[in-house]
């Protein structure tokens, strides 16, 4: 693995660090390049000419795409601190939990911050179940993973610091220490872990992305990046 690895990424986005937080958990060296949202680049094009988003993970001039895709790339591709279980059955779990959130927890906290109305007390209902039914899978662990930081706590890191926010911004107290104790202290658990804490945005990066854009986010129900 001698070529240079280059992330194109983008500071505010739990997506970009996903991807970071497994290269820091190997231990491996990157650069970090700067997309601006608003004004793509021809390398980011070039190489997510689909999707045209970050994460991109570039090894030499090889492109490997979509956060989830990324992570278990880095996990099969180097050494050391172990991402998905070794289990294949354990390994088919966690692609299953990954996909709860990205399917089911994510869009509904989203959504539960943009709407209003009836429209938000069933985003807010659906939420507050699919929390619940994630919290559960924490089993008293430390981590989703166990004692470490596994694939089920990187896809689930917008919970541990991105949904705080964006309820701070809209003024919504969803999730909340006295309704998911678990799911709160692993989110503390999650920050303050090492390889997490080397690349983890600063609170106040995120709430200047959001605030100013409050009122078109809502309007738009999608993120507005000038
Ligand atoms: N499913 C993708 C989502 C990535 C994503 O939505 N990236 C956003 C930034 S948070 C992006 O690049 N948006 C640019 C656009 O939509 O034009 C992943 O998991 O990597």
């Amino acid at each position: 693995m001698g070529e240079t690895l280059k992330l194109f990424g983008w500071k505010v986005s739990p997506y970009s660090h996903r991807a970071e937080v497994a290269l820091r958990l190997k231990g491996v060296k990157y650069e970090f390049i700067h997309e601006d949202l608003a004004n793509k680049s021809d390398m980011l094009i070039r190489y997510n000419p689909i999707l045209k988003k970050i994460p991109v993970l570039l090894q030499g001039d090889t492109p490997i795409v979509e956060s989830q895709v990324i992570v278990e790339y880095i996990d099969e591709v180097f050494d050391g601190h172990p991402i998905l279980p070794k289990d294949p059955y354990e390994r088919a779990e966690a692609r299953f939990w990954a996909r709860f959130i990205d399917e089911k927890v994510r869009p509904q906290a989203w959504m539960s911050c943009w709407t209003d109305g009836e429209t938000q007390k069933s985003f807010i209902a659906q939420a507050k179940e699919s929390l619940a039914t994630l919290q559960g899978r924490l089993e008293g662990k430390k981590f989703f993973g166990g004692d470490s930081i596994g694939l089920i706590d990187i896809m689930a890191c917008s919970l541990a610091l991105w949904y705080g926010v964006m309820q701070e911004v809209v003024g919504l107290n969803l999730l909340n220490e006295d309704d998911y104790p678990e799911l709160c202290r692993w989110g503390e658990e999650y920050r303050n872990a090492e390889a997490v804490k080397e690349c983890l945005p600063e609170r106040e990066l995120i709430v200047g992305f959001f605030a100013p854009r409050k009122d078109r986010i809502f309007a738009t129900k999608a993120p507005v990046y000038d």
